[in-house]
């Protein structure tokens, strides 16, 4: 197999989401990070590729479909649409839209299965257990409510289920799996996910089936076409099929040559074992590298219960988008959930928080300054000389090591932490021209002081707004567009050129001179509204 060509490459995935249901605003969740993600990575000069699509196959859906009325076919054309204009109207701005339905996914399953099966690893055995059709898995008897409900799903009862399945040989990986954990702490994240798969791994693997009997949506076992392969089999395939150039025979060959191993698996942690332990399995087997990294984040919940479509307690994300805009929508879940924790959505606190930070720390601070060098300056950006500006400024002391904490806060996917480091340069901004008060100096006539103060505080702006582009790429636009710049953070053929990190995340970038658009403000004040209507 070629290695990947070049560091320069990151490629990274969202889960392909199932489609018994059109998205909800946790579907959102774990894209809106990828999204994040791969926007800090174009930043950073990387050529990225960032992978979402959504999981096809199984009983799940084929059910879902009948109680429709549907064809399966007909059925997930009709929620992937849903979820392509839901990433639109989020501005995720993905470059692979994997659909496990697709052909040349069958082609790549089918050669995967025969690496596996030609390796000794896939056999023909019984399956007994109970399984829950919502999670798509066997479940332990020990994991039961009741006795007879997964954990995630309280209202849809396990299913008894005896039958002879194909199996792959997952125990036989154990010791690699425990190797891996050892050696390669990083590759999966939050230390808590680490170790709750660490304690499952340790209390011993058991092969898994890798087909069903009495299925007929999914692909035929190759060897055995009265069965039809796992729809977790070839859903996590899904990444791999996703990696073909469009004009590519769809082998395994071509599919893993250049972007091969996947830099970053985004999940959420009801599918932790699948990627955890299935995934890094069935890879060993197929003698390929393995990804490089997982991470397992929490559960935006409703009443403590995690929101998901077959509970039917879910937000949704259309609503939000259409009332508050993609920005706001971003911004709050990204900063207010800790990545890795779960959080219930809160209506009050989410206009508060917006408000709060967006409106009044940037907005109005961004507004008031501009307003000031368009009555003092022409409406030019002030000439100040920054070297000697002293070192302990409160804005440029701060400023000068932003960009460095907060790219760390994005290869570590703490966007919270983030959103709090940029958010204080901003109220440092606010405190700061209260202080300095450049109204009272300019009546004094101290003119070289009222430029000085204001270009810190506008390039306080400036850099709090580049640093939350990933999070919030409309609201840096406007900010950059009234800062006097015609560049486009939506524009990912020129991102890498136009805003390059190493230049735009230092302190002192605003070209001095540069002319200032009118003030407008740079996001609206949010109501709260009575209830949300799509
Ligand atoms: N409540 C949630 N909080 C955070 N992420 C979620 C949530 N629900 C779904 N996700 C994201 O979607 C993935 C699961 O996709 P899936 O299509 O199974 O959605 P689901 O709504 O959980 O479906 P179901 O309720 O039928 O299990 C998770 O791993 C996570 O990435």
């Amino acid at each position: 197999m070629t290695p990947k060509q070049t560091e320069n490459l990151f490629a990274l995935t969202t889960p392909l989401y199932y489609v018994n249901d059109v998205p909800h605003v946790g579907s959102a969740y774990t894209t809106m990070a990828a999204d994040a993600v791969a926007r800090f990575q174009r930043l950073q000069g990387k050529s990225v590729l960032l992978i979402t699509g959504t999981d096809e196959h199984g009983q799940k859906i084929q059910r879902t479909a009948e109680a429709l009325n549907r064809s399966p076919q007909e059925h997930c054309d009709q929620i992937v649409s849903s979820f392509e204009s839901l990433w639109d109207k989020l501005d995720i701005q993905y470059d692979r839209f994997s659909r496990t339905t697709a052909s040349r996914h069958a082609d790549i399953v089918k050669e995967f299965f025969g690496r596996l099966w030609d390796k000794g690893d896939i056999y023909l055995s019984q399956q007994q257990g109970w399984y829950c059709v919502a999670c798509e898995e066997f479940k332990e008897e020990r994991e039961l409510i009741s006795e007879k409900y997964c954990p995630i799903h309280t209202n849809k009862p396990v299913e008894w289920r005896d039958e002879e399945n194909y199996f792959f040989r997952l125990s036989k990986y154990q010791q690699q799996l425990e190797a891996l954990y050892q050696e390669r702490p990083e590759f999966l994240e939050p230390e808590s996910r680490r170790n709750e798969i660490l304690s499952f791994i340790g209390q011993g693997l058991q092969d898994f089936s890798i087909s069903r009997l009495n299925l007929e949506w999914g692909f035929p076992v190759p060897v055995d076409p009265k069965q039809t392969i796992y729809v977790w089999f070839d859903a996590l395939l899904g990444y791999v099929t996703a990696l073909l150039d469009s004009d590519q025979e769809p082998t395994l060959e071509n599919a893993l040559s250049q972007w091969w191993p996947i830099n970053l698996h985004l999940i959420g942690k009801d599918i932790l074992r699948f990627h955890a332990i299935s995934w890094p399995a069935l890879l060993m087997s197929a003698d390929l590298p393995l990804p490089g990294r997982i991470f397992g984040h929490g559960f935006l919940t409703k009443d403590g219960k995690k929101m998901g479509k077959s509970l039917g307690n879910t937000l949704d994300p259309v609503a939000l988008v259409s009332q508050f805009g993609s920005d706001a929508v971003r911004y709050y879940f990204l900063k207010e959930i800790e990545f890795g924790q779960d959080g219930d959505f809160n209506l009050t606190r989410f206009v508060n928080t917006l408000n709060a930070d967006l409106a009044n720390d940037l907005g109005n601070l961004l507004n008031r300054t501009l307003k000031m060098v368009h009555k003092y300056f022409d409406g030019r950006v002030p000439e100040v000389n920054l070297a000697a500006m002293a070192e302990d400024h409160p804005l440029k002391s701060y400023g000068q090591t932003l960009g460095k904490t907060v790219a760390q806060g994005y290869e570590n996917l703490a966007f919270s932490q983030i959103c709090e480091a940029i958010l204080n340069l901003v109220q440092a901004g606010n405190k700061y021209i209260d202080e300095q008060a450049p109204w009272s100096l300019y009546k004094q006539g101290k003119l070289d002081l009222v430029k000085s103060v204001l270009y810190s505080v506008l390039e306080s702006v400036r850099l709090a707004a580049y640093l939350l582009s990933p999070i919030t790429p409309n609201l840096s636009n406007r900010i950059y567009n009234q800062l006097g710049f015609s560049i486009d953070f939506n524009d990912k053929t020129t991102i890498e050129t136009a805003l390059p990190y190493e230049t735009h995340a230092q302190w002192g970038v605003l070209p001095a001179d540069q002319r200032l658009a009118e003030p407008q403000p740079v996001f609206l004040r949010l109501e709260l509204p009575e209830t949300l209507s799509s």
